[in-house]
């Protein structure tokens, strides 16, 4: 049986609950070889209320970790996550367009959980501009949707319909809108668009805060499922379930901060209902 290989190009969360951190642990969660780019370091700072500090890496830096992996090695599939620069999208977006890269997913982050407004705003437009045209699957939170389709506050299922319209036409294939815990709604709701159809996925919504990494563990999931070979919807209905667990068995990790739990899909599968790990007190 051969190894499917999939890239994150994404930033590191020291922390390591979101970032390439919860790529490369889903990744191996679904069984893909997971190889990363590197595009900024992501430290918090403990004594400053958890502030969150970008350190960017050299593009020169980026671009040979790219070579390495896509024409060195080769891929099956590709997500792309916190960016930080223009000159690193336009990198990662210049060698997805030189290598033909198909099975794009985007994971347009602009903002860390809590934070309300974008970390890098000049690259906004950049994201939108060269390389959600590129991508198979766009999956942008409430935020960041209201950036990219340039709309006003996202609250309603109606308004996240629109904001997958305009993103479509940008020439993402498909495109899901996450209301996550963030839509006022009973249940975690997303909403799919493919150009002809809209769907809402709808799931369990998880009485928690302990959501860190929620989106890139959700996109990286869709990208190891494509690596496989299977259809971006099919893939996205299995991320759904990946991350619905995930965030059901969350954790805290201290005062500030609670992950994801990447390995709750294998350990409990989707039947358990109650967080195994909620009795795991923050790590000293
Ligand atoms: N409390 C929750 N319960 C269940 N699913 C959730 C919850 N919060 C987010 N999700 C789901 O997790 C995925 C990631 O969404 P979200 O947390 O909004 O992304 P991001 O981390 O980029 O802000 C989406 O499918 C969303 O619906
Ligand atoms: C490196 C990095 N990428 C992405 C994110 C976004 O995480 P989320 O999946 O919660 O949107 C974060 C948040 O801290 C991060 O540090
Ligand atoms: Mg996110």
């Amino acid at each position: 049986m051969s190894m499917y290989k999939a890239l994150t190009i994404a930033g590191s969360d020291t922390s390591g609950g979101a970032g390439i951190q919860a790529d490369l642990k889903t990744f191996q969660e679904r069984g893909v070889y997971g190889m990363t780019a590197l595009t900024v370091i992501v430290a918090q700072d403990p004594h400053n209320d958890w502030f969150h500090n970008v350190f960017p890496i050299d593009v020169k830096t980026l671009e040979a970790q790219l070579e390495t992996v896509i024409a060195g090695i080769g891929v099956n599939a590709v997500k792309t996550g916190m960016l930080g620069s223009i000159n690193i999208i336009e990198m990662a977006a210049g060698k997805i367009e030189k290598y033909g890269l198909k099975n794009l997913v985007v994971d347009p982050v602009m903002v860390c959980k809590g934070a309300d407004e974008a970390l890098h705003p000049e690259t906004n437009e950049c994201l939108r501009d060269v390389l959600v045209p590129k991508a198979l699957v766009v999956t942008p939170n409430l935020f960041e949707a209201s950036q990219l389709s340039g709309m006003g506050p996202i609250k309603t299922v109606e308004q996240m319909k629109e904001a997958a319209a305009k993103i479509q036409e940008r020439g993402a294939k498909y495109v899901i809108v996450k209301g996550g815990g963030k839509l006022e709604h009973e249940a975690a709701v997303d909403v799919l668009y493919d150009g002809k159809n809209f769907e809402v996925l709808e799931s369990e919504r998880i009485a928690t805060t302990y959501t860190h990494g929620a989106g890139c563990t959700y996109s990286a999931a869709i990208a190891a499922e494509l690596a496989k070979g299977k259809t971006a919807r099919e893939a996205i209905e299995l991320a759904k379930a990946f991350i619905t667990e995930a965030i059901r068995h969350s954790f805290p990790l201290n005062q500030y901060v609670g992950p994801t739990n990447h390995a709750a899909y294998r350990l409990y599968g989707p039947g358990q209902h109650e967080n195994l790990q909620a009795e795991v007190s923050p790590a000293k």
